[in-house]
Formats: structure tokens, C-alpha cells, sequence
């Protein structure tokens, strides 16, 4: 039997649904987790997402007068770190959770470059943009929990200025096996738990340890990379492959 687009199923972390209940639930989860989002980073990492996002403008390397595009930008932590480089870039940040996007706005209040920055609330799968329209564009740790990558990476392609760059931050794969078994024992233990005492909100953080074992390995996601059109893509492990930087241009 033909399959309709009704038919076709995805992951929700570890469990199977259909595509088109994906970008709901996980709507769900960050609005649950939004007030307590900044927070629980910085616990769940012992502060380490602020040296992979550090790493991710340094690779980026932000030029005065950009236009950045910042997907999945949820409470702004990309797009504050390319101002604080590049204070004449315009940065858009997109998110599909508005409740995100009004903790990077409130955040967004004290800050000099505020005039810098437009909020839009899209679906990285259907960016609200012309063709060409941007130098850059970043996503930190949101692909993942995009329904279909790849739609993301070609609309990534779309939107980007021929010479236009794309990074993307990620959790990735560790390649050592006894560090492997460390790091998923601190994860399916610790993070739950700590979302329960900290956020009150425990299936949350287990969606986020599954879905970070559910996604594409280093060299799987350069390849969907590539698929999407992207050149000279290449990709940096952070901590032993805890986090991954991978980088691509379209040319
Ligand atoms: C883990 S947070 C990352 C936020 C921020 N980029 C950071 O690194 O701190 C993931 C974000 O992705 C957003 N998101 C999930 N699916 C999305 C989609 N299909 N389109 C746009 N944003 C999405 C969520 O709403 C959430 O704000």
C-alpha cells in the first residue's frame, strides 16, 4: 500500500510516532522547559555549552555588517555571542517555541545590541525568508530535534547568500567505548533526575538524553550535509566527541 505523508513516522527520542505529531511534542518540551532552560544548561554541562558555543563563533568567526540567521535560537545565547563579535551584524533569531524566544527577548532587554536582533517564530523546515538572504547561518543543539533534517539543511541552502556559511552545534557520538558507557551512564541517570529537581520536569530531560542518542553519528550527518548541496564541509569533535561542530559553505 502507498504510503501518505500521514503514514510516515519519526522518533520522539526513543519512542516511534507519526512525522506530523513531532514539531507539537517537542514544542511541548521547550515550553515546559523555557524558564529553567538557561539554568539546567549550565548544570546538565557543569557550564561546558558555553565553551562549545565559544567555539562555534570562533569557527563562525562573525564579520561586521553580517546577516546571521540563528535557527532553534530559543533564549538567544548564539546570536548575543556573534553581536558581542560583530556589534554591526543583524542577527535573526527563529525558533518553533515562542515561549524560548520571549526568554531571549526579556534576556535580549539589558543588552546594548538589542536594536541588533528580530525574534521570528518559524519552523526551520519552512523559513519565513527569500532565497539568498543571509552570510550565516548557525543552529546549536537544535537540529535534532527538527522532524526532518535534511528539509532543514536545504532550506539552510536556500537562504544563504552564495559565499554564505553554515555551522551547526551538536551532541554527537562518542568514539571511545569505555568513555561512551561513562557518558550514557551520567546521562540516563543524572539528567532525568536532575530535571525532576530542578525543573519538575523529568520526561523532558529523558527525551533529551534520547534524542541525543538517536541522532546521526560525525561523519553520517556530513554526509547529509553535502547531500543538501553544501561544499568544503568539515566537522571538529568537542570533548571527545561529547559535542560536534560541523561547518559547510555554499558556493
Ligand atoms: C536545546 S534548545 C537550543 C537553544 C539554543 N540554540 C541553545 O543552543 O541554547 C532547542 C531549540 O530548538 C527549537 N526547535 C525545535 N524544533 C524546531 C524547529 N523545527 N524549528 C525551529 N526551532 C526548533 C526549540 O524550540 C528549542 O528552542
Amino acid at each position: 500500500m502507498p504510503e501518505t505523508p500521514d503514514d510516515k513516522t519519526t522518533h520522539f527520542g526513543f519512542e516511534t510516532i507519526r512525522e506530523a505529531e513531532k514539531a507539537g511534542r517537542v514544542q511541548g518540551i521547550f515550553t515546559s522547559v523555557a524558564s529553567r532552560y538557561d539554568l539546567m544548561n549550565d548544570l546538565m554541562s557543569g557550564g561546558l555549552h558555553r565553551v562549545w558555543k565559544d567555539a562555534m563563533i570562533d569557527w563562525l568567526a562573525p564579520r561586521p555588517g553580517m546577516r546571521a540567521l540563528d535557527v532553534a535560537g530559543g533564549t538567544g545565547d548564539i546570536a548575543f555571542r556573534i553581536l558581542r563579535r560583530a556589534p554591526s551584524a543583524q542577527v535573526t533569531v527563529l525558533d518553533l517555541t515562542e515561549s524560548m524566544l520571549v526568554e531571549g527577548r526579556r534576556r535580549a532587554e539589558a543588552l546594548a545590541f538589542r536594536d541588533r536582533l528580530s525574534w521570528v517564530t518559524a519552523d526551520a523546515m519552512a523559513l519565513p525568508f527569500p532565497d539568498a538572504s543571509f552570510d550565516s547561518y548557525t543552529i546549536s543543539f537544535g537540529i535534532r530535534n527538527v522532524t526532518r533534517p535534511e528539509v532543514a539543511l536545504s532550506e539552510a541552502f536556500r537562504v544563504l547568500k552564495r559565499g554564505g556559511r553554515l555551522v551547526v552545534l551538536e551532541f554527537s557520538k562518542v568514539p571511545v567505548p569505555l568513555l561512551e558507557k561513562a557518558y550514557d551512564a551520567y546521562s540516563f541517570n543524572v539528567i532525568p533526575r536532575m530535571g525532576q529537581a530542578v525543573a519538575g520536569d523529568r520526561a523532558s530531560y529523558q527525551y533529551l538524553v534520547e534524542s541525543i542518542r538517536r541522532f546521526p553519528d560525525q561523519e553520517t550527518f556530513l554526509r547529509m550535509i553535502r547531500d543538501a548541496g553544501f561544499s568544503n564541509a568539515g566537522y571538529r569533535n568537542l570533548s571527545l566527541g561529547v559535542a560536534c561542530l560541523h561547518s559547510a559553505w555554499k558556493i
